[in-house]
């Protein structure tokens, strides 16, 4: 049995608003996809890094890579949405993969991933029989908002007992992982949704709020202060 990451990195970064897609934007002198990536292969138990791109993505060959040869892999097959985009990766690292090997799904957007993190997501995950996710329990009071003229009202308050918001990466076993995207289709936001529409529950690993997803302009801001004092 192995372990394997795949780093879907196919997106436009839309809500970024830059002309630059957003996991290549410069974070502490080096695009931001790159701090995901240095994570994923200094963890030893990752046997091969699998990056998924866009096929007309022109970016990634700006970039030094020189000495990555054995960890990673480039697969240009990213599609319209992340589902699409992790299943054609998954489709294609079948020909190393077998359908019991472990893949970790980790966002190019999350370059804060702590190393403690990951290690416990290892730990606490590769005997479990369905997989698992880091996610970290809901601090915040939630309102569902009510759309208006004069812009969103708060309507109600949404029990935030038992909610936590889902990170990467999100680890389950290539097999299960390929058949549940399959069957769940293209607009899943998250692996771990396709898992329970099989009727499986993926495991809650508790991660941390620095292990962010940089979306919006001011997300990029917040990445550069942590990174600065991660696995310090
Ligand atoms: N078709 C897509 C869409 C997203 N992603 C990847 O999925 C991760 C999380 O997606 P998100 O933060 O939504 O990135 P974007 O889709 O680029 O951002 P936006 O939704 O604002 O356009 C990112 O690493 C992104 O590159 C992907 O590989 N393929
Ligand atoms: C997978 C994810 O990061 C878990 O929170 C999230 O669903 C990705 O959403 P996005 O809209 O594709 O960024």
């Amino acid at each position: 049995m192995s372990f394997y990451a795949l780093i879907p990195a196919a997106g436009s970064g839309s809500r970024m608003g830059g002309k630059v897609a957003k996991q290549y934007m410069p974070l502490n002198s080096i695009p931001m996809i790159a701090h995901a990536l240095i994570v994923l292969a200094r963890e030893p138990r990752i046997s091969k890094l699998f990056v998924v791109l866009s096929p007309t993505d022109k970016r990634w060959g700006n970039y030094e890579w020189a000495g990555w040869e054995d960890r990673l892999q480039v697969l240009r097959c990213g599609g319209a949405t992340r589902a699409e985009t992790v299943l054609n990766g998954l489709q294609a690292m079948a020909t190393e993969c077998a359908a019991d090997d472990w893949v970790l799904v980790h966002d190019a957007a999350r370059p804060c991933l702590p190393a403690e993190s990951l290690s416990r997501l290892l730990d606490e995950v590769a005997d479990d029989p369905v997989g698992g996710l880091l996610a970290v329990p809901v601090a915040d009071t939630l309102k569902r908002a009510a759309g208006t003229e004069s812009g969103a009202r708060a309507e109600a308050t949404v029990p935030r007992a038992g909610l936590w918001q889902a990170q990467t990466p999100q680890m389950f076993r290539h097999g299960t992982l390929s058949e549940a995207l399959r069957a769940a289709g293209a607009d899943m936001t998250d692996e771990a949704s396709a898992i329970e529409q099989l009727g499986l529950q993926p495991k809650l690993v508790e991660s941390d709020s620095r292990n962010l997803k940089v979306t919006y302009p001011q997300d990029l801001v917040l990445a550069g202060l942590i990174l600065e004092h991660l696995n310090e």
